[in-house]
């Protein structure tokens, strides 16, 4: 797959580096794979759904067929298979596809279901061999394009469940004496039938990986600053218009802080604007670690200026998060000799601290933020100022 414009993807993207390093193996690394679990169980939910419908229903079919033309012997028994195995096993896995719960292990359970249904078409024919009714084996061949194909089963599991089933039914036919001859061309066909849907489902997967990692890439490259790897102000303000609007609804206090790397002009002229992209590199690094909560984020507002929210916190408890994360600026040592006001680069925050109420918006909020951080380079930079607005404490 080639995708447009991969130099404008946030190079550390953990979908760009994954993209880079392949998946010929259907595997990611790490938790990539865990959110890949998750985004092909709902891209296959509904496929599975269906099948595992219609599969029953078929099951059903092939109850009333063998109820009207299997001799006794082998009725009662195959009707023993089908009625306690195979169509409790499709019912259980249907209905684990309706529950939350029991999602996330849906591959297993649909492995589980479909290996029961192969075992079980096997167990029909070995009780046919044994009462010498001469049943067609072209089931086993119907149950292996199910699992590969219909199922929503990943390659591994599908290929499993296909050659474990394939060698079930060799053992029977073995077990029952079938001729050689006849032994030989059905299981060419069984084996040609699990060779192209492994051959089907590996491609199938792989593509689904692909749309995965392309979905990802989309959404780096619309959401995240290519050069730091933070929100952009698009996206920020999306997220922060959620979390000033669940504030209003909670009355709770935000916190919109606006932070400026201090005398930045002066350190790209220095030392050029390769070091200057290093050092809003590191800086950002630093920013994005304090903001881990679901309603909290930070993203680079533009140049050498970032934004963070911080919801529901108290300003006693938010301001010494600020200080502490303008002292681990300054701690990062990057040398700035052209700075007026320490030897490294250092931070300058403007923070706003209010509880939104209905007549305020986000940019008011930002505003105040603005209008803090001005304080902070006025009153000589690296510094954190408050900005209370005007509003009551809850
Ligand atoms: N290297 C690099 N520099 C950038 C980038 N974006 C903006 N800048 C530079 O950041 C500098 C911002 O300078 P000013 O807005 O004058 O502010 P300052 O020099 O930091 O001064 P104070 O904010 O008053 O402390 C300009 O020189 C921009 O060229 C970028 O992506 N990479």
């Amino acid at each position: 797959m080639k995708l447009p414009n991969l130099n404008w993807v946030n190079q550390d993207s953990p979908y760009l580096q994954q993209y880079r390093e392949g998946f010929r193996l259907l595997s990611f690394s790490g938790e990539m794979e865990d959110t890949f679990n998750r985004y092909h169980i709902a891209v296959v939910l509904v496929r599975m759904r269906w099948a595992l419908l219609v599969a029953l229903l078929l099951m059903l079919l092939f109850v009333v067929l063998d109820a009207l033309s299997l001799p006794e012997a082998v009725r009662n028994q195959t009707l023993a298979i089908r009625l306690g195995l195979m169509s409790p096993m499709l019912l259980f896995c249907w209905l684990a596809t309706y529950n939350r719960a029991l999602r996330p292990h849906l591959q297993l359970i649909g492995g589980a279901t479909s290996l029961a249904e192969g075992l079980g078409v096997a167990g029909i024919i070995w009780v046919a061999r044994q009462h010498e009714f001469p049943l067609p084996y072209e089931g086993i061949i119907l149950i292996t394009v199910f699992f590969y194909f219909l199922t929503g089963l990943r390659f591994v599991t599908a290929a499993l469940c296909g050659w474990l089933t394939f060698f079930a039914y060799l053992l029977v036919e073995v077990l029952s004496g079938l001729p050689g001859e006849v032994l030989l061309y059905n299981a060419v066909f069984l084996g040609s039938a699990n060779l192209i849907g492994c051959f089907g489902c590996y491609f199938l997967e792989y593509a689904t990986r692909q749309n995965f990692l392309a979905q990802g890439l989309l959404q780096d490259l619309a959401e995240k600053d290519f050069l730091t790897g933070l929100l952009n102000r698009r996206a920020f303000s999306e997220r922060a218009e959620r979390s000033w609007r669940q504030a209003q609804r909670e009355e709770q206090p935000i916190a919109l802080v606006m932070m400026d790397v201090d005398y930045f002009k002066r350190y790209n002229d220095h030392y050029g604007h390769a070091a200057g992209d290093a050092a809003l590199r590191a800086v950002a690094e630093v920013i994005g670690r304090y903001a881990r909560r679901p309603l909290d984020s930070t993203a680079r507002y533009g140049g050498e200026e970032f934004v963070g929210l911080w919801y529901g916190l108290a300003e006693a408890d938010i301001l010494p998060i600020l200080e502490t994360l303008r002292c681990e600026i300054e701690a990062l040592g990057l040398v700035h000799t052209q700075s007026d006001v320490a030897p490294v680069v250092t931070l300058s925050i403007g923070l706003a601290w209010l509880v939104p109420q209905t007549h305020q918006s986000l940019e008011d909020g930002l505003r105040l933020a603005d209008v803090a951080l001005y304080l902070a380079k006025e009153q000589g930079r690296n510094r954190v100022v408050s900005k209370r607005g005007a509003n009551r404490q809850p």
